[in-house]
């Protein structure tokens, strides 16, 4: 990957952009809930949500870096997509302020210097921080183009003046179209863009939706689990993509059950259970955290944390004891051995994705 320096769109001109700089300063954050970032492009407070007597999210304090990829896991049901939700104005939380509601618990957060607190879902989008969903929202009845047309900002009817002088419509007309045509060829779906959104794949739909993000050259974008459904043969690409993002300049936070993807693109990992944040650090160190190993072991047995080192020779032996135990009391001859499986390595050919049904959600 480039050690490329450009600017973090959404940042102070000037400010350069380095990856070794990125890594470097993140080498300095306290691997701790909540903990403070060199250059934050958002910071969040007192976000909570109840759904009856639920409490689905209970947000104290975090912290997003800029231009960095950063992971929110969690286990099913820890409150990430709820979490994007409400920070992206599709969901209010209950600590909003209000009348009656006042004071330094009420619910607040900043997006690249701007209160996002009291904001909508499209005002938010304009601001910079655009988000895809876990089911897609591709419109179906209109082709692959028009939706990526409908993506971009600032587009021709939006200003009068513009839409009145047709040299300068048609202008922006084009820049448009051809913005759109590179994103659909970056993403493989040029060929596709006269196609009815409704005839893609669900792995399509998820690009195709990421693509359209795109079109309004987001600060930050997030992404609900973006490989969900997509095909394997796809996989390789997309995590490129996201690298490239954010080597171009772009923050991305990603919410993503796929913990060997977390572990291959992610800068930094913040960690969701029963609503709050839980632990946060660089991939290769967050996940031997004892909360995240007790958020998964809690919430999800069968949870591949993408990590054998969790399988100590310990472990192993009692396995092993438990295994012995149980064919003794059943009689068993010889009992089965418990093994340590290599772990599996993200690669081009063999890498594959744990892909639940697209309309599962
Ligand atoms: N509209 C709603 N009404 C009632 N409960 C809800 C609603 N939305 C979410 N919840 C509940 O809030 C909790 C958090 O859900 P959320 O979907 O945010 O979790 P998640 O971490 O994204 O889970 P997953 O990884 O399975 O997608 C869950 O218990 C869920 O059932």
């Amino acid at each position: 990957m480039s050690e490329t320096t450009k600017t973090p769109r959404g940042s102070i001109p000037g400010y350069d952009y380095d990856r070794t700089e990125l890594r470097r300063k993140l080498a300095t954050v306290t691997e701790e809930p909540g903990s403070a970032k060199p250059d934050p492009i958002l910071t969040v407070d007192n976000v909570v949500r109840r759904f009856g007597g639920m409490t689905a999210v209970d947000v104290g304090h975090v912290e997003v870096q800029r231009g960095a990829i950063t992971a929110l896991i969690g286990p099913n049901g820890a409150g990430k997509t709820t979490f994007f939700n409400l920070l992206t104005g599709f969901d209010k939380p209950n600590s909003a302020p209000s009348i009656t509601n006042r004071g330094p618990n009420t619910a607040r957060w900043v997006f690249d210097g701007k209160a996002m607190s009291a904001v909508g879902a499209a005002k938010v989008a304009r601001t910079g921080m655009v988000r895809t969903f876990q089911l897609t929202k591709a419109l179906s009845r209109l082709t692959v183009m028009q939706n990526m047309l409908l993506g971009a900002k600032d587009q021709p009817g939006e200003n009068f003046f513009v839409a009145i002088v047709k040299p300068l419509w048609k202008k922006r007309e084009a820049e448009i179209e051809l913005k759109a045509i590179d994103l659909l060829e970056r993403f493989k779906l040029l060929e596709k863009k006269d196609d009815y959104a409704g005839s893609l794949s669900g792995g399509q739909r998820k690009l195709l939706e990421m693509a359209r993000a795109l079109m309004s050259d987001p600060a930050m974008i997030m992404l609900d689990e973006p490989m969900a459904g997509v095909n394997p043969a796809l996989t390789q690409s997309l995590l490129g993509h996201i690298q490239s993002l954010r080597d171009e300049g772009t923050t991305v936070l990603f919410v993503e059950h796929d913990m060997h993807m977390v572990r291959h693109i992610s800068d930094w990992v913040i960690v969701m259970a029963e609503g709050r944040i839980v632990a946060e650090g660089p991939a290769d160190t967050v996940m031997d955290n004892p909360a995240v190993i007790d958020a998964y072991l809690g919430a999800h047995h069968d949870t591949d944390l993408g990590d054998d080192s969790l399988l100590t020779d310990d472990t192993l032996e009692e396995l092993e004891a438990e295994v012995k135990q149980e064919d003794a009391a059943r009689g068993s001859a010889e009992p089965e051995r418990v093994g340590r499986e290599p772990a599996p390595e993200l690669n081009e050919e063999e890498h594959q994705i744990d892909a639940p049904a697209e309309d599962d959600k």
